[in-house]
C-alpha cells in the first residue's frame, strides 16, 4: 500500500462480460500515472470502481491510506475528480461554480474566498474569477474544472479522458498543468487513449481487455520505438 492509491485484484463484471480481470497497481504521491488503453479496454470500468459510482464485489482500493470499501466517506474526502463530461453550470462565473461545489461538499464558509483563489492560482485562472464560464474557451472551463477538483485538497486526482474535444493548445496547456500538480506532491491517475499525451518520464500503465498489459516508465516500455507503434503493435488500437 502507498500513500497515494493503491488497486489490488481489482475485477469487475458486466453481466457475462468481464471488464476487468484483476487489475492490481501501487501509485505514491507525487507520481504522474497515465493509464493508457485503446477503447473497450476497460478505463471507464476502473474509474467508476475508483469514484465508487460502481463497486466490485472483491479487491481493494485504498485512497491516501483509507480504504475505499471500510471507509468510503474519508476515501472520497482525499480525491479529485476531472469527469470526462464537463458538469460545470455555463450561467454561473468561475468563482460562483467553485463556491457552489464547495457549499455541495460541505466545506468550511470561513475561509473560502481564500481556497478558492488559491485553487483558481495553481491553474493560472484566478484573473478569470468573475467571467462567466460560458464565455471561456474549453481549455479554460477544464482548467475551471480542475481547479473545482482541487477545492477540497485532495491528495489523489483522477482525470478521465480531459482533454477530449480541446484544441491541440489547451490539451498541451492541461497536460502541463497537470503535470506541475504530481511535482507539487499529488498522486495523478490520467486516463487516456492518446499516445502523445504521454510523456518518456511519466510512470505508464497500460490497460489491455481488462488487464495490465505493461507497467514501468514509459520510455522502458516503448524501448527504440515510439510509444504509439509500440501500442499499435500491442493492442492493435483495439480492446
Ligand atoms: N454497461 C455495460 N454493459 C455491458 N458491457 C459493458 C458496459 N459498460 C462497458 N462494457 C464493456 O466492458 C468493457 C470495458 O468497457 P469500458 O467502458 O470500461 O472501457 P474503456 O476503456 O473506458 O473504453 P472507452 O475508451 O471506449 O470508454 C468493454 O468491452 C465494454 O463493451
Amino acid at each position: 500500500m502507498t500513500d497515494g492509491l493503491s488497486v489490488r485484484d481489482l475485477a469487475f463484471s458486466y453481466g457475462s462480460k468481464d471488464a476487468l480481470k484483476g487489475v492490481s497497481f501501487d501509485l505514491p504521491r507525487g507520481r504522474f500515472c497515465a493509464l493508457l488503453g485503446p477503447n473497450g479496454a476497460g478505463k471507464s470500468t476502473l474509474v467508476s470502481l475508483l469514484t465508487r459510482l460502481l463497486v466490485s464485489p472483491g479487491g481493494e482500493i485504498s485512497i491516501a491510506g483509507q480504504d475505499l470499501r471500510r471507509t468510503p466517506g474519508r476515501a472520497l474526502a482525499r480525491l479529485g475528480v476531472v469527469f470526462q463530461q464537463p458538469t460545470l453550470d455555463l450561467d454561473l462565473t468561475v468563482r460562483q461554480n467553485l463556491s457552489y461545489f464547495a457549499a455541495l461538499h460541505g466545506l468550511p464558509r470561513n475561509g473560502l474566498p481564500a481556497r478558492i483563489e488559491a485553487a483558481l492560482r495553481r491553474l493560472d485562472m484566478a484573473e478569470r474569477a468573475d467571467e462567466k464560464v460560458r464565455a471561456l474557451n474549453g481549455g479554460h472551463r477544464r482548467r475551471t474544472e480542475l481547479a473545482r477538483a482541487l477545492l477540497h485538497e485532495p491528495q489523489v486526482l483522477l482525470l478521465d479522458e480531459p482533454t477530449v474535444g480541446l484544441d491541440a493548445a489547451s490539451r498541451a496547456g492541461i497536460v502541463a498543468h497537470v503535470h506541475d500538480l504530481a511535482e507539487q506532491g499529488l498522486c495523478v491517475l490520467w486516463t487516456t487513449h492518446l499516445t502523445d499525451e504521454v510523456r518518456d518520464t511519466d510512470h505508464l500503465l497500460v490497460l489491455h481487455r481488462g488487464g495490465i498489459l505493461a507497467e514501468g516508465s514509459t520510455g522502458d516500455i516503448r524501448g527504440e520505438q515510439s510509444l504509439s507503434d509500440w501500442f499499435l503493435q500491442k493492442t492493435g488500437g483495439n480492446a
